[in-house]
């Protein structure tokens, strides 16, 4: 459903990813981990069609190498702080792609009943981005991915700014949505409750690859020495740090 195949990637002599590959089969959900700077967000870009790697090949929904416009139909995506419109009512944002299609007419019921399935009232429909707390913008952002019912989803660090409570309440919404529409989902995480929560499958990126992969129960027990610098947030071990 979702196949990198050795991506590479550099910013001038700067070779952020370097023969990136992974498999993640449909329905299965899997959280990315790395540290700051090894280049997720440029593998998500690279996914998304929004940035072009310089070599390999990337498969989403039967689709090769898909630019954003061929993707919109088929992947739903939480951007990092949500990203809303700010001049739009949060019911506009909802059902944005809706709203310029055949199905307008629909758009605004549609909008209600996404708002509903991640716990927000109708009341916050014709409310404005500015005027919604953190974690209401972030259900907002989850309610707009899942408009569409598309059977791939992204979440880049869902949980990025949030309070505990707020991330495990997104954290289990994730986690239900996903399990519900059997959608393939890739989460980008910081967030260890996160990769325990929304997680199949593990991938860690490190060095420019995947430098582990497997099952998330694994993830927090395996002896591999960087997943457990990281996983455990120690300052000593093989990932460099800036001390
Ligand atoms: N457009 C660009 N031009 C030049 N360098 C870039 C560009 N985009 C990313 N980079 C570089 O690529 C590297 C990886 O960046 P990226 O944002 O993907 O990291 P990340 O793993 O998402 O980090 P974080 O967890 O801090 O968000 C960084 O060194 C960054 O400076």
């Amino acid at each position: 459903m979702i196949r990198a195949n050795a991506l590479h990637k550099a910013f001038g002599a700067k070779q952020v990813l370097n023969g990136v590959d992974f498999t993640l089969d449909r329905g299965q959900s899997l959280v990315v981990i790395g540290g700051s700077g090894t280049g997720k967000s440029v593998l998500l870009r690279c996914l998304l069609g929004l940035e072009r790697a310089d070599s390999g090949t990337v498969e989403i929904a039967g689709l090769r190498d898909p630019k954003p416009q061929a993707l919109a139909a088929h992947v739903g995506m939480l951007f990092q702080g949500a990203a809303l419109f700010d001049s739009l009512p949060v019911w506009q944002n909802v059902a944005f792609r809706m709203l310029r299609g055949p199905r307008r007419a629909g758009a605004r019921a549609l909008a209600i009943e996404k708002l509903a399935r991640v716990g927000l009232d109708e009341r916050v429909a014709d409310l404005y981005p500015a005027e919604l707390s953190g974690g209401m913008q972030k259900r907002v952002g989850l309610a707009r991915a899942i408009a569409g019912d598309p059977p791939v989803l992204f979440f880049d660090e869902p949980t990025a700014g949030l309070d505990p409570i707020m991330a495990a309440v997104i954290n289990a919404l994730i986690r239900s949505i996903v399990t519900e529409a059997g959608a393939t989902a890739v989460t980008i995480t910081h967030d260890m409750t996160t990769l325990r929560e929304v997680g199949d499958r593990v991938a860690m990126l490190h060095d420019g690859r995947i430098h582990w992969q497997g099952p998330a129960a694994e993830a927090l027990t395996t002896d591999d020495p960087v997943m457990r610098q990281f996983t455990q947030g120690r300052v000593e071990g093989p990932i460099a740090t800036l001390r």
